[in-house]
């Protein structure tokens, strides 16, 4: 890669339950990648390493509720743009609360306007409400999302929702073993789901107390995804299997997640900086 600058682009790494980031600051600087360079940086091999890369941009546009603090671009590590991202939301979160020393932030996403503050657990985001239509996915064509007609890897009738992103669940019984890899890289890009899926696993603990793995769409097997566990929360509960509150231990560590009676869901958990550093980038991207 070619340098424009001397010292190379400054970056800092982050995680939510080692759902790991680079985060990007192109506030005053501007930032475009292609989908390429995002592959770069992302590659644990030869770049960075990540599951999603984050660049902040300027808040360009301010509702009626005013100006949020930011703008969140997410790019799967793949170098597709999403909507939306539960960990990565409460890392920049935190780094919006640190800069700011308020206590409450205001996130711009291409899934709404996501507010954050500090609570018991870390970092807690309001990620809005789900979405249960078939077109919120969206999904192919219209079909019950309680419980879809697939059947894949012994597993079948899962719940779909949107999170601001699609998620697909399969509640597993017992001690079940699966293949999340096979099962969850066959269904992402399953021709019912036109723009792919993030596919979980979720075994009821308890009612109050979910375990997940989710391969994500675009990313593979991540240790930890927080709008899969939004998800998970939000599918069990209207499968009769959990209230609508629970910890969701993921492979990283464990999130906290309430369906409230406004019907929002809120996140809440660590946020984490790994290390700050610099990298060269492409002629023309920004460095
Ligand atoms: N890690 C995320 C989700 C990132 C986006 C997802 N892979 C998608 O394509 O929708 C999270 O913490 O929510």
């Amino acid at each position: 890669m070619t340098n424009a600058s001397p010292h190379g682009r400054p970056f800092i790494k982050m995680h939510g339950l080692g759902n790991d980031f680079i985060v990007f600051d192109a506030r005053e600087i501007p930032l475009a990648l292609t989908d390429d360079v995002v592959c770069a940086l992302a590659d644990r091999q030869t770049g960075i390493g990540c599951d999603q890369l984050i660049v902040l941009h300027p808040d360009k546009k301010p509702d009626a509720g005013g100006p949020a603090d930011l703008f969140m671009e997410i790019r799967n590590a793949d170098g597709s743009t999403v909507a939306a991202c539960g960990n990565a939301t409460r890392c920049v979160a935190r780094l919006i609360l640190e800069e700011t020393g308020r206590d409450r932030a205001l996130i711009r996403t291409r899934a709404g306007l996501l507010a954050a503050d500090r609570d018991a657990f870390g970092i807690r985001v309001d990620m809005g409400r789900p979405g249960f239509h078939w077109q919120d996915l969206p999904l192919s064509h219209e079909m019950d999302t309680l419980m879809l007609d697939l059947h894949e890897g012994g597993l079948s009738q899962p719940t779909a929702l949107s999170m601001g992103n699609p998620h697909l669940l399969f509640f597993l019984e017992g001690g079940l073993d699966v293949d999340v890899r096979a099962i969850g890289s066959t269904l992402e890009h399953h021709p019912w789901f036109p723009e792919a899926v993030n596919v979980s696993f979720v075994r009821v603990l308890a009612p109050d107390h979910l375990s997940v793995a989710t391969w994500e769409r675009g990313a593979g097997l991540t240790r930890a995804c927080g709008t899969a566990a939004c998800a998970s929360l939000v599918g069990a509960h209207r499968r009769g299997y959990a209230g609508r509150a629970a910890q969701i231990d993921m492979s990283g560590g464990a999130l906290h997640i309430l369906w409230d009676d406004a019907d929002h869901v809120l996140m809440s958990g660590d946020a984490e900086i790994a290390f700050h550093g610099r990298v060269a980038l492409p002629l023309g991207h920004g460095a």
